[in-house]
């Protein structure tokens, strides 16, 4: 059994951190499995990340479980410049090759470093610095987990030496919802489609009030079994329903596959394409609008841009098929 250490244990357990020249002042706000972690501990941190002065960057130790969710809410909820790093371990303090001290370690070197200011929060495990935004959990024990699908990892730390190779893919935020208790609850549902689904599981989101949103992890570029739509087609007529990949790399489609199920059937019906963002992303996105009353009216345009940001900054690729040449067809 992994016992549960506070934050000065952890900094204590550090070999090569008191030579580092960095003062570091120790905080616990929460000490529970990351996934029992929920919405409004993430939102109380954020506002105490908010509080901070005069830090030069800030470490945010956690299980690794929930990290590739809480690192993207942290971000979106936290507009500072000052650093905001999350680390944590792969193993145990224990164990033989523990990698939480080189794990706080070096993200204590990225944390102050100036490299790192203005790239929202960043996750730092293995001695690999991923953006909050593409960063997953993609193995179960294995000290390299963490990795970045879709853009790659945004730096290494060397020898102590913070190095950024990458820009940092840091789209706008979604203001803080206050913090009152007496708030309702949102809740916002994650169905990932399989094989021979016929909607019965997405027809128990209509039966009660319990939800507000949900997102829907669709086949290959955002893809449901043909007899799911009907359901969907009514599901976002009541709440807004994204439509994310289970494939775990790569944009949802928008124009590709017309067929009963497709993407252009989904979007038709209402569905909000998730863009770059993985089914866990958009559901902590979404999650987040809704908590800050984004009116439903303005929903679907608030969760694209802050989804793919990119899209609003490049026009449209025009193609001009009058000047292919006259025995090739275009290709569809
Ligand atoms: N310590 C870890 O990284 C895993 C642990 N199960 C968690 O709370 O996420």
């Amino acid at each position: 059994v992994v016992p549960a250490l506070g934050a000065a244990q952890l900094v204590a357990a550090v070999p090569g951190l008191a030579g580092a020249g960095v003062d570091v002042e120790v905080l616990d706000f929460r000490q529970t499995a990351s996934a029992s972690l929920s919405f409004d501990d993430l939102l109380g941190l954020a506002a105490v990340l908010d509080a901070l002065d005069g830090v030069d960057g800030i470490v945010v130790t956690q299980g690794t479980d929930s990290m590739e969710e809480t690192a993207y809410l942290l971000d979106l909820a936290y507009r500072g410049d000052t650093p905001v790093v999350m680390t944590g371990a792969m193993r145990a303090a224990s164990a033989a090759g523990a990698d939480g001290p080189a794990n706080l370690l070096a993200a204590v070197r990225v944390a102050v470093s100036p490299q790192a200011r203005g790239r929202g929060v960043l996750v730092v495990m293995a001695d690999e610095i991923h953006a909050a935004v593409r960063v997953r959990k993609t193995h179960t024990t294995g000290v390299a987990a963490f990795r970045s699908p879709g853009g790659g990892v945004l730096g290494q730390v060397t020898e102590g030496r913070v190095r950024f190779v990458n820009a940092a893919a840091r789209g706008p935020g979604v203001p803080l919802p206050a913090l009152d208790p007496r708030r309702p609850r949102v809740r916002v549902a994650l169905l990932t489609m399989a094989l021979g689904d016929d909607g019965t599981l997405a027809e128990t989101l209509l039966r009660d009030d319990a939800w507000h949103g949900a997102v829907i992890a669709g086949f290959g570029g955002g893809h449901v079994p043909a007899g799911v739509v009907p359901v969907l087609r009514r599901l976002a007529a009541r709440m807004p329903v994204v439509l994310a990949s289970r494939t775990g790399e790569g944009d949802v489609l928008t124009s590709s596959y017309g067929y009963p199920g497709g993407e252009v059937d989904l979007l038709g019906a209402g569905l909000i394409p998730a863009g770059p963002l993985d089914p866990l992303k958009a559901r902590v996105l979404l999650h987040l609008l809704l908590s800050a009353g984004v009116p439903a009216t303005h929903l679907p345009s608030a969760f694209t841009a802050t989804a793919d940001p990119s899209t609003a900054a490049s026009p449209p690729l025009r193609v001009d098929l009058g000047r292919l040449p006259a025995n090739r067809s275009p290709i569809t």
